[in-house]
């Protein structure tokens, strides 16, 4: 058994073969703590290897060849350090830290246009793309699955065809870097307190920790990295879509003394239903009556839009 203080670790292998247990531990722990690992995810370590190999060549360019792809309001492109806040209100200084976003890569091509560096390897990274994105196809199943949605609305495939990869959406797959410090002010963050803004979010995370979540009674637990895991958390769209019943739960990157020194590197890969998705209820018997959260003020969003209001709130661009 887990209690709302731990994140619990889900063998995806069950998926092939007991679909409805599975479905039910991922949705057990999508609503009581939002967060969960997933091993036996079948993402080739070697790929996993690979895209942090990519990332650390990429961050280690200068800064002047970093900033020439800076990212627009299409959420593409690179994040300088202290760029982005992810949670103003407390933060006086942005995030200690430096990303990259890339778009879909329909057909092949990125959604933008690539830094030499990263363009060399863009069969790659198109290639690591879908995989992520298979994955949350899978686990999108899953939901479906657990939540019961009926046959004639779409059975577990409901999610799926609203996040096909070939829809535009905002999907993003991100590097991450956090550069290593010699000390730090108190209250400096490598990534504030924040919720992610999609359905949910895929985490690699390698060899340096940090990342905290903020469990049920409002302690931040340790998210470690655990070998062979990736890490999958719930994300704004899907809690806002189910009327709460997903938790799309809080989490940070702290300082700590024993990583300071350190430089910290993740991938994350947002996964998001299409932009011209209205957010409607979920046709499920767990969700029905929730809904009256969403739907008071009588209009429906689109998943784009949804998006478009979260990201406004947290760049200067
Ligand atoms: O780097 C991490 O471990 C977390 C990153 C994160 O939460 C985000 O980019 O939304
Ligand atoms: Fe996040």
């Amino acid at each position: 058994m887990t209690s709302r203080h731990d994140i619990p670790i889900i063998d995806f292998s069950l998926f092939e073969t007991k679909k409805v247990t599975c479905a039910q531990q991922i949705k057990e722990a999508s609503v009581s703590i939002g967060f969960l690992y997933l091993r036996n995810h079948g993402i080739d370590q070697s790929d996993i290897d690979n895209i942090f190999v990519v990332s650390q060549e990429y961050f280690s360019l200068p800064t002047e060849t970093k900033l020439e792809h800076r990212i627009k309001r299409d959420n593409f492109g690179y994040s300088a350090l202290h760029q982005e806040t992810l949670d103003p209100e407390t933060q006086n200084t942005g995030d200690f830290k430096e990303a990259f976003n890339f778009g879909k890569f329909v057909g092949g091509n990125c959604s933008q246009e690539l830094p030499a560096t990263l363009a060399q390897h863009k069969d790659f990274l198109a290639k690591f793309s879908r995989i992520c994105h298979n994955l949350c196809l899978k686990i999108l199943e899953a939901f479906a699955i657990a939540l019961e949605i009926p046959e004639t609305e779409g059975g577990k495939g409901w999610f799926t065809e609203r996040h096909l990869y070939e829809l535009e959406s905002g999907d993003i797959l991100r590097v991450l870097h956090y550069p290593a410090v010699k000390s730090i002010d108190h209250d400096d963050m490598r990534a504030g307190s924040h919720s992610d803004y999609g359905s949910l979010t895929l985490l690699f995370q390698k060899d340096v920790g940090g990342l905290e979540v903020l469990s049920g009674d409002d302690q931040w637990i340790s998210a470690p990295v655990i070998p062979g895991c990736v890490l999958v958390n719930i994300g704004d769209l899907l809690e806002y879509w189910s009327g709460g019943l997903f938790r799309s739960t809080k989490h940070r990157v702290v300082f700590r003394h024993d990583n300071l020194l350190l430089d910290r590197y993740s991938v994350a890969y947002f996964c998001h239903a299409a932009d011209d998705v209205s957010l409607e209820p979920i046709p499920s018997r767990l969700v029905v009556g929730r809904m009256e959260v969403n739907s008071s003020d009588g209009r429906v969003l689109t998943a784009g839009q949804h998006l478009r209001n979260r990201l406004d709130a947290s760049y200067k661009y």
